[in-house]
């Protein structure tokens, strides 16, 4: 067991210790910026729970999941300042790299601000996120940490971003992208050729963020900061078998799940997408 993290809810599949796993699962519960619906702390537990609800065998890949080894290495017990809970947060995963280096990580939010953690330790060269959101704005409700400012302070870190699904955002957020060189498509423009033009020349490791909120609101009711006219589920999942066919990718989360009935949909649909990025990576 980690320092900065506690068990939270068992999944069925057999997991096996961090030191032995290859894929990691951690739980980063944290909805402290949140500005319209809170609840994303308890997307870990909520994504978790509705795992039960899946089949481990994953029809599309011939893999069963429950056959590779997995880890579970908990859910990290953030403060409520997010400045602080940032702190924490890659505190946290980099005791979770200090036990195993190898292993493919995958972060369950909890509200997009913690994708801050992961990205500054495993410091990839491009940022892809599939986000309803920009994500750039320069501060929101008195915070640069905020969960709409995610993609900025990532950016300014000197990672290349590219965003998918995008349908909100301001004029200064926009005008941030184009001086900035951010390639970013609009959902109603989203194609699968778009994704794979704007991604193929990236420079690698790549981390991966899905804030769940980029799919379209019947898929996920429960987030924060819901929009219509979202992407499909096999949109995101054919952009993600291509990444991981073709490019080095450090790292995964899914972000944004939020509510607080255990079986909800928004949940439902993170585990599914969870079960399919184990799946396509162990190939
Ligand atoms: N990245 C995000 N999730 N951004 C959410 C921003 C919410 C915009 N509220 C607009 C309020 C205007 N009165
Ligand atoms: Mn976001
Ligand atoms: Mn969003």
């Amino acid at each position: 067991m980690l320092l900065y993290t506690y068990r939270s809810f068992d999944m069925e599949l057999p997991t096996v210790s961090i030191e032995e796993a290859d894929y990691v699962i951690m739980g980063l519960p944290f909805d402290g910026t949140t500005s319209y619906k809170p609840g994303a702390r308890f997307g870990p537990v909520l994504i978790r729970q509705a795992t039960l609800n899946l089949e481990s065998y994953i029809l599309d890949y011939d893999v069963d999941i429950a056959e590779l080894k997995i880890a579970d290495a908990g859910d990290v017990a953030l403060p409520v300042n997010v400045e602080d809970a940032i702190k924490v947060g890659i505190e946290a995963i980099k005791e979770l790299r200090s036990v195993n280096r190898k292993a493919l990580p995958i972060f369950l939010g909890g509200e997009h601000s913690m994708t801050y953690p992961p990205v500054a330790v495993l410091k990839p060269k491009s940022y892809v996120v599939f986000d309803a959101h920009l994500d750039l704005r320069d501060s929101y409700q008195g915070s640069r940490f905020n969960h709409a400012c995610v993609a900025r302070r990532i950016h300014e870190n000197g990672v290349e971003v590219a965003i998918f699904g995008v349908r909100s955002g301001t004029r200064e957020e926009v005008k941030y992208a184009t001086e900035n060189g951010i390639e970013w498509v609009h959902a109603r423009d989203y194609n699968f050729d778009a994704f794979v033009d704007l991604v193929a020349s990236l420079s690698e490791p790549i981390y991966v963020s899905i804030d769940i909120d980029v799919f379209d609101i019947p898929l996920v009711p429960e987030t924060g900061t819901p929009e219509p006219g979202g992407l499909r589920f096999w949109d995101v999942v054919n952009a993600l078998e291509w990444l991981t066919e073709r490019k080095n990718v450090v790292g995964f989360d899914i972000m944004e799940v939020s509510g607080d009935k255990l079986g909800n949909v928004t949940s439902i649909t993170a585990a599914k997408l969870l079960f399919h990025i184990l799946g396509m990576s162990s190939r």
